[in-house]
């Protein structure tokens, strides 16, 4: 029995040990299944947590929960990172507070205390306190969840916006200032004055807009570069701010162009002080990388409510006004004159009907003699362009040389010139008279612009014009900062053969140092410095001095606009042997020159230096 007991037992046991194995083989089986489950849900949780920290860095978004009956807290990994808050410390609302800027602390606590108290989920923009030079921006967004016994949690996000912000902020900048002065720009500046204007029509107030355009900015841009006129710009517009009040709105709208606002105005003629103040701070000369350069403004002043009620519309008269400043000499002001109106269409009116001249051969040269002294031997003609208006009859370059200069009109023109010269000598050649110079004037623009040389050696080719005969009349401004390209041109010119004169010497950006450089033939004494001998003795040195100067370089000199026979005399007595002006001749029509030389077939042109 026992041995059966004993059996029984043992089977017993063995059946309960065979079943307690089988289910412990299941229950094992079914806890590594389970372990294996919980690692893997563990490791795609790890996964995804890792997922979110690193979408978290990469928005630089920052997330955290709080339950405010527990105290118990939670931050995310990028929320202590945006914070500048070590890991390992506690973290909390009081630590949140505490880790913004602290004049934006009560603002961040009074939107958790509104939610936490039950309010609507909210969000607020707050600062951080100030790190490398700037104060980061955070967005904080919060909400809660609520239990029976009101909010059992409070969370939340924190983003830092500061990249945002800045970006933000630039694209406003880029579409209200002017990023070369960081003026405001014609947009802005609208705006404000649209607001001005309101304000002004309430109160029955004053308010003038005054229109600035710099004079001769695109000679300066055109022949000296543009990094120095970008210079030469952000240089005035500092100059005219500085004499502006807070009130004041000053934009640049264009290139070389400014407006205005004067937004309380007692009088009109406070703005013609403040004009003056303008003009005046202009008269310095500015130095741009160690060169002196001088630029003046002409401005046109509109006034509300005399000259307009609407902004466009006293801009627009402001406008004219200023082109009533130009035309009348520059650098000064003008109230606009409804009369003005007509005055700027006949400005749009002329420059049409010099495209047109051009394309009429409405204009033609007329030819000033040079001559030699004491024996007054014509040696030389200088070429002067003319326009024969089919209606107007002659209009002077004066007026429409700068017209031509303003609207790109003068290559064609001084194309035009050059040919007509070159035809002129090939036709006195022909006609066997003895050869004269003849001078072109070649404005800076024309000799600055890409591919001049070119052009000239067309011109040339076509006419079959012998260079050695032509002189190049430039301007002091076209051979301003001679650079490599410049110089280069100039030693083209003097190896085909022109002679180079320097025009009006001593009027513009005189640079003795130049004079050195550039293979000149020729210097022209300005007939402002003539006008006056010999009674002026300040002209009487510049002119002795230009005399003197010329001498030692090996130059030649004309003396010109000699008018009387004391400046004759004086000249004489500085050994001043070629001279040009009125005294010895008028400028001529082509024919009237073949039958001077047709009279005297002596002479010959003037010997340069070689
Ligand atoms: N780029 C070009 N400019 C040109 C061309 N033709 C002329 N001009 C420039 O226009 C300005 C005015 O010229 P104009 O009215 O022809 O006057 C010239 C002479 O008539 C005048 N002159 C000559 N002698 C006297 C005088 O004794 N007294 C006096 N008051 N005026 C006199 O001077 C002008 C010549 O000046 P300059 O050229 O400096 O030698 C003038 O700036 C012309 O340059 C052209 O084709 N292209």
């Amino acid at each position: 029995m026992r041995v059966v007991a004993q059996h029984v037992s043992t089977g017993l046991l063995g059946t309960f040990l065979l079943v307690t194995s089988g289910r412990t083989r299941r229950i094992e089986s079914l806890v590594s299944q389970r372990t294996a489950e919980l690692a893997d849900a563990s490791a795609r949780l790890i996964a995804k947590q890792a997922i979110l920290t690193h979408a978290e860095r990469i928005a630089r978004l920052g997330s955290w929960e709080t339950q405010p009956a527990t105290g118990k807290t939670y931050w995310s990994a990028e929320l202590f990172h945006i914070l500048g808050v070590p890991p390992d410390q506690a973290a909390g609302v009081d630590r949140l507070l505490a880790a913004i800027h602290p004049d934006d602390r009560e603002t961040l606590r009074a939107a958790l205390n509104t939610v936490g108290n039950g309010g609507a989920a909210t969000s607020v923009d707050v600062r951080l306190p100030e790190r490398d030079g700037s104060s980061p921006i955070v967005h904080v967004s919060i909400e809660a969840t609520r239990g029976a016994d009101g909010v059992e949690t409070l969370r939340g996000t924190l983003q830092d916006i500061s990249e945002r912000r800045a970006a933000e902020a630039h694209i406003h900048y880029l579409a209200h200032y002017d990023t070369l002065t960081g003026l405001p720009n014609r947009s802005l500046w609208a705006s404000r004055a649209s607001q001005a204007l309101a304000f002004a029509r309430r109160h029955q107030l004053k308010l003038a807009v005054l229109f600035l355009d710099l004079d001769n900015f695109k000679t300066i841009n055109d022949t000296l570069g543009h990094p120095v006129g970008d210079r030469l710009l952000s240089s005035a517009a500092g100059r005219l701010s500085a004499c502006l009040r807070d009130e004041d709105v000053l934009a640049r709208i264009g290139g070389d162009e400014f407006v205005i606002l004067l937004p309380k105005l007692n009088r009109s003629d406070d703005a013609a002080v403040v004009a003056r103040k303008l003009l005046e701070s202009l008269t310095q000369p500015f130095d741009i990388d160690g060169q002196e350069l001088t630029v003046s403004t002409s401005i046109g002043i509109a006034v509300y409510p005399g000259n307009g009620s609407d902004i466009d519309v006293l801009l627009k008269h402001a406008d004219t006004a200023m082109y009533g400043a130009k035309n009348e000499g520059r650098n000064d002001f003008r109230f606009f004159t409804p009369d003005m109106n007509s005055r700027v269409f006949a400005r749009l009116k002329l420059e049409n009907a010099l495209r047109r001249a051009i394309e009429r051969n409405e204009l033609i040269l007329e030819y000033q003699p040079q001559w030699e002294m004491p024996e007054q031997r014509l040696i030389g003609v200088e070429a002067l362009v003319r326009w024969e208006h089919p209606e107007r009859g002659r209009v002077t370059p004066l007026e429409f040389i700068p017209v031509a200069e303003e609207s790109g009109l003068i290559h064609a023109i001084g194309d035009h010139v050059l040919r007509t010269a070159c035809l002129q000598q090939a036709a006195w050649h022909a006609a066997g008279l003895r050869p004269v110079t003849i001078a072109v004037n070649i404005s800076a623009l024309q000799f600055r612009r890409q591919g001049f040389l070119e052009r000239v050696r067309r011109i040339i080719d076509e006419t079959g014009a012998d260079p050695k005969g032509l002189d190049l009349e430039l301007t002091e401004s076209a051979l301003m900062q001679p650079g490599p390209e410049i110089e280069a041109q100039l030693a083209s010119l003097r190896e085909m053969g022109f002679g180079l004169a320097l025009d009006d010497f001593g009027t513009g950006y005189s640079s003795l140092a130049y004079l050195k450089r550039i293979p000149l033939t020729h210097l022209k004494i300005d007939r402002s410095f003539v006008q006056d001998l010999p009674g002026d003795a300040e002209d009487a040195a510049i002119a002795t001095a230009t005399l003197s100067i010329a001498r030692d370089l090996g130059l030649a000199v004309i003396a010109e606009g000699v008018e009387t026979p004391a400046q004759r005399d004086f000249l004489l007595t500085r050994q001043c042997r070629v001279m040009q002006g009125y005294l010895l001749s008028p400028p001529l029509p082509a024919t009237a020159i073949t039958q001077l030389l047709r009279d005297d077939q002596v002479g010959g042109p003037a010997a340069r230096p070689p």
